[in-house]
């Protein structure tokens, strides 16, 4: 494909609204040839997001504020300065940009919260330098980035296979409410999956099988808050809890205080509680502070809209 992009205008801002997820399954099958695991999950936006702001600048520039922001790396290892640079290879672009990450999404957090900002890089570029891609170009790109981004750039509630990038979106009635206990520490992605296969040395991991989740997605389309709490699986809760084993505490505080369904959040350390309503949310969000077993506490509601534009300033 040949484009030719034009060149992005002086003082032109582009602001990006991307928000976190969970995986409301995630079934983890056999490593592939890459040590890539076979998924089958069911992920949901929820309402804690990450705005990124991409302005025009002659070089690749981050900066990032939010209440963990010490620990973001700043360098090429930024996955949203990885993103700004995959769209600029794409279209051949010889410009650079300056994104400003302000994040609220927990760090290393099983929320996809680096996915979220490479999300949001890529819907900022593209609206930044014009490039006259399509979504499935994008959505190229997000797959190569991460195997979570191309839901950041989806939302709402969606099936994944593959490595968790081939996504088939799932019917939803409502809105479900969360309460979030996150844990500063975070936990490391690859070394939860290596966890994950120490546990299963005996080979004993089958294909992920969608079926399993017929429950799940029925609950889903029903809207019924109480049989999707009944449904919440995660194949690498056992994992996270032997590399993080206090996490047993906001567990059972979930449970403890009436929670309808508690899971580890993907990776974790996040612990994600499903409510019975926005005002039962806030409830266990309480039982989570005054009982100490996290670092911050969320609530948030699902599920929401994918990586969007929030404002462009010409
Ligand atoms: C566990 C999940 C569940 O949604 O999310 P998080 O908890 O990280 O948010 C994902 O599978 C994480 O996706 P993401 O964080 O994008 O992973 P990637 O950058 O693609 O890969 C990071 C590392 O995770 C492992 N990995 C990832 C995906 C997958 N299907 N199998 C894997 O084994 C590999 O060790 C890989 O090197
Ligand atoms: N934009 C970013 N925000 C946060 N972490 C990032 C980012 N880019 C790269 N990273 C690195 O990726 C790791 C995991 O990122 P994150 O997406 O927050 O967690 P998770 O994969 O658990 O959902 C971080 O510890 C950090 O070193």
């Amino acid at each position: 494909m040949t484009l030719t992009p034009v060149a992005p205008l002086p003082d032109h801002e582009v602001r990006v609204r991307a928000p976190g997820k969970i995986n409301l399954s995630l079934r983890v099958g056999p490593p592939d040839a890459d040590g890539y695991h076979v998924l089958s999950t069911v992920f949901q936006a929820v309402s804690v997001y990450e705005e990124v702001i991409a302005s025009s600048s002659e070089r690749f520039e981050l900066t990032v504020s939010g209440p963990q922001a010490e620990v973001v790396p700043t360098d090429e290892g930024n996955l949203a300065l990885r993103a700004a640079r995959a769209l600029a290879d794409r279209v051949g672009i010889d410009a650079g940009v300056h994104l400003h990450l302000v994040k609220d999404v927990p760090v290393a957090g099983g929320m996809a919260g680096g996915s979220a900002d490479a999300a949001a890089a890529l819907v900022a570029c593209d609206a930044l330098w014009r490039t006259g891609l399509g979504r499935e170009d994008l959505v190229e790109i997000a797959a190569e980035l991460g195997s979570d981004v191309p839901f950041s750039l989806t939302g709402h509630t969606a099936v994944g296979s593959g490595r968790g990038h081939l996504l088939t979106p799932a019917l939803t009635r409502g809105e479900f409410h969360w309460a979030f206990a996150v844990q500063h520490r975070g936990l490391s992605t690859p070394a939860v999956y290596r966890a994950f296969d120490e546990l299963h040395s005996g080979g004993d991991v089958a294909e992920p099988d969608p079926e399993d989740d017929v429950p799940l997605m029925q609950a889903l389309r029903a809207g019924d808050a109480r049989a999707l709490g009944a449904a919440l699986h995660n194949d690498l809760q056992m994992a996270a809890l032997e590399l993080d084993p206090g996490l047993a505490e906001p567990l059972a505080v979930a449970e403890d205080a009436g929670a309808l369904g508690v899971v580890v959040s993907g990776s974790g350390p996040t612990v994600a509680a499903l409510a019975r309503s926005r005002q039962h949310a806030l409830v266990l969000a309480a039982a989570f502070t005054a009982s100490g077993v996290a670092d911050r506490v969320l609530t948030a509601a699902g599920p929401v809209a994918g990586a969007r534009v929030v404002s462009a300033s010409d």
